[in-house]
């Protein structure tokens, strides 16, 4: 994977605010330019890969943004309950005293998809442990809320039963469910034959992955964090494990969901895409911001969310995707 692009600020004023991101590896630019009810955007493209044609994007709202502090989010959200608030959040591997993550600060309001995508070792994994109280981390400071109780005070049992769910692997036995379960196995395309076997034992990477949003549906948690549910899985398994959360979603639930793909997040569409970069979320975007593209003068405004995440990903990552 390429190295992530730096970012910078370069000038601000008091009438109209103008910050310009730069994309180190493709030497592209996109410039904000901030007024009280609107942002614009131009996007210098790199000169080799778009024939020295400058793009032109008009925005309603920030499309890219810096990473996000409790005070940013609020002014763009428009759902009324925060469900995690994450501030400066470090942690350390328990056995070795690594320090992996260095200050993240995240907030989740209910109904809200979040992604966080970054390099591998950037410590996405173990910022999804640490929420729900992994015993290998250790927590050196910051604070963690969820639905305004302090987490980081929970048992992993208790923060479960407060509403939060991990995707796990591990084979665990739910006697005495059968009708409740089977109910819920069409959600995730799931035959009840699966019942009469012990769980995860002999399935397959793609049956363990919708084993595991069958135990989301069962659990009807508040937060789920979703590490990683599209690795092993193929093209159709991913299309129902996506769709299958996707049932699972009413305006109070949320998701959290770690990714490398963009495959995912076209299934499961998030409202913010963060990036980690060394144990720290260092960029926020936005989605659903872009209405339209000015090119070559002529308005295109026929831009599909597709288009814009492979924009917006394009910019916060010097790869292509
Ligand atoms: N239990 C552990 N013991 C030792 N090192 C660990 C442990 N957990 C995480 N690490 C280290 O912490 C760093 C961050 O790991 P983490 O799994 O959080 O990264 P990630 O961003 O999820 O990576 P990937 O994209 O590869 O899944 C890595 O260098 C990893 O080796």
């Amino acid at each position: 994977m390429a190295s992530l692009a730096s970012f910078s600020t370069i000038s601000s004023s008091s009438a109209a605010r103008l910050s310009s991101i730069r994309n180190s590896s493709s030497n592209s630019f996109l410039h904000t330019k901030s007024y009280p009810n609107s942002i614009k955007l131009l996007f210098t493209p790199p000169r080799q890969c778009f024939n020295h044609k400058r793009l032109v994007l008009k925005a309603k709202a920030i499309s890219v943004i810096d990473a996000p502090t409790t005070s940013s989010i609020n002014d763009v959200s428009d759902s009324p309950k925060v469900l995690l608030e994450v501030k400066d959040l470090t942690a350390k591997i328990a056995d070795s005293g690594l320090q992996i993550l260095k200050g993240v600060n995240l907030v989740i309001y209910e109904g809200e998809i979040h992604a966080i995508m970054g390099k591998n070792g950037s410590g996405k994994s173990t910022f999804s442990k640490v929420l729900v109280g992994h015993p290998d981390y250790e927590v050196t400071g910051g604070t963690v809320l969820f639905k305004g109780e302090n987490l980081l005070d929970m048992e992993p049992e208790e923060r479960s039963l407060a509403g939060l769910f991990m995707s796990f692997q591990s084979p665990v036995e739910i006697p005495g469910f059968y009708d409740y379960v089977s109910r819920r196995l069409k959600i995730v395309n799931m035959d009840t034959n699966f019942l009469n076997r012990n769980v995860n034992e002999g399935f397959s990477g793609g049956e363990k992955k919708r084993n595991e949003i069958l135990q989301l549906a069962v659990l009807g948690a508040n937060l789920a964090i979703l590490d990683e549910i599209d690795s092993g899985l193929d093209v159709d398994a991913l299309q129902d494990v996506g769709e299958a959360v996707n049932e699972l979603l009413t305006p109070q639930k949320s998701v959290l969901m770690v990714t490398h793909y963009r495959r995912l997040l076209d299934i499961i569409k998030p409202k913010f895409v963060h990036i980690m970069e060394d144990g720290k979320i260092v960029k926020t975007a936005l989605m659903g911001k872009i209405p339209g593209v000015v090119e070559k003068g002529k308005i295109n405004d026929s831009i599909d969310r597709t288009s814009e995440l492979i924009y917006v990903l394009k910019i916060l990552f010097s790869m292509s995707y």
